[in-house]
């Protein structure tokens, strides 16, 4: 009778957090609808507020229409930053910003935030402010800045006191050239001295902009929280005539309320754009409980994709991890270094130069290597173990092809990672339960990847046009019923509980093993794992968590539903891969990785160089990978054909160079593609390889190389 009730409870139980998930989905689903319903109202608003005297109302904001300053912008936006057209939103944001609205910009990483103030800003008359939370960001984005000819500087404490100066002079008298000016948030709420120059700018109407850059560092539910984010508030109080434009790429909702509210901009016109970033392709591998193994196949992915010194990132666990991985990838002739937090400032700041420089090509970091990282040609970003939450991956993966190009997003998930996040987490708010989001992507081996961020993100599905592992490949899965484990796992653990002990996962694998022989047998270690993980995601296990005075234990204990395992109410299955079918064929088979041509390495190699000549500028700002792929097919021969390319000002700057380049390849009479064969051949690999074997020297006597 009783155990009647107590199994009764359980199933209700289960079934109220089912129900709890609904509500929660139709509560997003409200909030969402609300909102709307809201921007509709003020939109209806506006339209019969500003109803022209014959009564006629004007149109409703279209910020694609067309607009007096539209050939300006056009003109700035090719003939300057080099950008031949806008992507998504940018023209829509740059014209309400141009409109003299505050402007809040949800744009996924590298989707091209920063042309959307810094165009306007060279549009305005007068200085646009910008705060951005890094040093590394600040001082990338006005050396990209000061490449293209344009006056943008910082305040900030590696400012010379002549710069300084120069900057507060142009502020208070509106003397010399400034246009864009940089600063931390620290700057806003902490100098005075700053505020009040700042305030004669604005008296003297020479104060055009205020751009919020990384504004999710104003909320607390964001991942990169700064306190002096909070203070910002001041500015539109301060300032209420300029427009504010405020641009973070987090989709979380709580960020956006809170950051609205923090910069009274309530009235803002907001873009949001898709999370989605449909020129990276995501992979999770299996990993390998042998350390060295895992590095042999990052180092032989790394070898096999990206032979060209491609750029790319390894992120790890933990600080000890990057540098054995680093040296260890080394050992393998890839050019890698370690970056991470117990590095001195100056140091990290010069592992961070030689890679945006590409004279190194991967850099191993923990999560430390974070925001600050600017490079758009990034080609692979790989996880050596598993992120906290899906919001982190996202993040993390996402500085993977920012020049929207094709890259690669590859994930090395095993079971026996989840208790090493797990107790570093669960004491964060809802931790365990973003931790175990992220291990359901990892477990999973036929959803699409792209529909698991979508879906955290509370967004319809696009199509992934087989940019995922899952949708890419087939793979052949087989289900095995592995109830009978299940129940000996949860006996087991009964017993332990009952002698008031605990387990961890390898212990409890153990005493299986002891006690089931034939049971353990039956599955592999890492199958066996994988069965713990998925009891875990299920709720028929739980983990517990001990602190000792040096670290966190985590313990698997039973859960909530192990009872319905055990009286065999719930089937439990594992899925097991047991080989790839190769690229299904329904669906579209996509390259996903950028291999650089003949001509396309010459241009490569011509942008370094120029690059280290010209000092103070990356290679990427010489010339994009798109471009150099854009020239690469066009071939132009003059300056004009050039010009229509890559711009006025980079013809200027570079053309000479670029145009020998070119023809020099032509006269050769290779045709395109000739290098990519020559490094295609079998026979030519262990060249190149050998050239490769180099590298580590090059790293440890890299004191020259800035
Ligand atoms: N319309 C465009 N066409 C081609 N390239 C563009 C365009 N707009 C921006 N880019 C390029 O895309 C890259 C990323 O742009 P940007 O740095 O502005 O991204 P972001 O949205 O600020 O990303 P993050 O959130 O990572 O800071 C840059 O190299 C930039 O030059
Ligand atoms: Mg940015």
């Amino acid at each position: 009778m009783e155990d009647d009730v107590i199994e009764e409870l359980m199933t209700i139980d289960v079934e109220l957090q089912e129900v709890q998930d609904q509500i929660k989905r139709l509560l997003d689903r409200q909030e969402k609808l609300y909102e709307r319903q809201s921007e509709l109202k003020s939109l209806l608003d506006e339209c019969k507020t500003s109803e022209s005297p014959s009564g006629v109302p004007v149109a409703v904001e279209n910020w694609s229409g067309q607009f007096e300053w539209d050939s300006r912008a056009d003109d700035v936006r090719f003939n300057i930053f080099g950008i031949p057209t806008y992507r998504a939103n940018q023209r829509e944001i740059i014209n309400a910003v141009m409109s003299g609205r505050d402007v809040l910009v949800i744009m996924a990483a590298g989707g091209g935030k920063s042309l959307c103030y810094q165009l306007p800003a060279l549009l305005g008359d007068g200085v646009a402010l910008v705060v951005s939370p890094l040093l590394s960001l600040i001082q990338d984005q006005v050396m990209g800045l000061t490449a293209f000819g344009i006056p943008a500087y910082m305040l900030t404490s590696t400012t010379s006191k002549d710069n300084e100066k120069f900057v507060y002079k142009a502020l208070e008298k509106g003397e010399g050239e400034l246009k864009i000016l940089y600063v931390t948030p620290e700057k806003v709420s902490k100098s005075k001295r700053f505020m009040s120059k700042l305030e004669k700018c604005y008296n003297a109407g020479r104060l055009s902009l205020i751009s919020i850059d990384e504004a999710h560092c104003c909320s607390q539910w964001g991942h990169d929280f700064r306190p002096d984010y909070k203070n910002l508030g001041i500015l539109k109080t301060q300032f209420p005539n300029v427009p504010i434009i405020a641009l973070t790429a987090t989709a979380i909702k709580k960020v956006q309320t809170d950051l609205i509210e923090m910069l009274h901009i309530a009235k803002c016109v907001k873009f949001v754009s898709s999370v989605n970033r449909p020129n990276l392709f995501y992979m999770v591998r299996e990993k390998s409980s042998v350390g060295k193994v895992v590095i042999d196949e990052i180092a032989e992915f790394i070898q096999g994709s990206y032979p060209n010194n491609e750029s790319g990132i390894v992120y790890c666990f933990s600080r000890k991890e990057c540098e054995q991985v680093a040296h260890e990838l080394r050992q393998r002739g890839i050019s890698a270094d370690y970056y991470h937090a117990d590095m001195d400032v100056n140091a990290r700041e010069k592992v961070h130069m030689r890679w945006s420089n590409n004279k190194l090509q991967v850099i191993v970091g923990t999560v430390a290597f974070g925001m600050g990282i600017n490079k758009p040609d990034v080609r692979f970003v790989i996880h050596h173990s598993l992120s906290k939450s899906m919001e982190t991956y996202y993040q993390e993966s996402g500085r993977a092809g920012r020049d929207g190009l094709p890259s690669e997003c590859l994930l090395y998930f095993r079971p026996g990672d989840v208790p090493r996040q797990s107790s570093m987490v669960f004491y964060e708010n809802s931790g365990l339960q973003n931790l175990y989001d992220i291990v359901r992507y990892c477990q999973s081996k036929r959803e699409c990847r792209r529909s698991s961020f979508f879906r955290h993100f509370a967004e319809s599905t696009r199509d992934c046009n087989g940019m995922c592992d899952n949708c890419a490949y087939g793979r052949d899965l087989k289900e095995v019923d592995v109830a009978r484990h299940a129940k000996a796992m949860i006996s087991i653990l009964q017993e332990v509980q009952g002698n008031e002990q605990r387990a961890t996962m390898l212990q409890l694998m153990e005493k299986v093993k002891v006690k089931h022989k034939e049971l353990a047998s039956e599955l592999k270690k890492e199958e066996s794992e994988q069965l713990i993980v998925q009891l875990l995601l299920d709720r028929v296990l739980k983990e517990e968590f001990q602190h000792t005075a040096y670290t966190t234990n985590a313990y698997v204990t039973i859960g909530l539903l192990w009872k319905q395992v055990h009286t065999g109410k719930k089937t439990v299955k594992l899925e097991i891969c047991s080989g790839i079918k190769g690229n299904t064929g329904n669906k579209k088979a996509t390259k996903h990785t950028v291999s650089l041509s003949g001509l396309e390495l010459k241009l490569d190699e011509l942008r370094r160089e120029l690059s280290s000549i010209h000092g103070g500028i990356f290679p990427h700002s010489v010339l994009s990978t798109q471009q150099i792929s854009m020239l690469s097919s066009q071939k132009p021969s003059s300056r004009d054909q050039l010009e229509s390319i890559i711009g006025k000002l980079k013809t200027e700057k570079y053309g000479d160079r670029i145009l020998d380049k070119i023809q020099n390849y032509v006269d050769l009479g290779q045709p395109d593609g000739g290098l990519l064969n020559e490094v295609d051949q079998p026979e030519n690999r262990p060249n190149k390889r050998l050239k490769r074997q180099k590298a580590p020297v090059l790293i440890e006597s890299s004191e020259d190389e800035e």
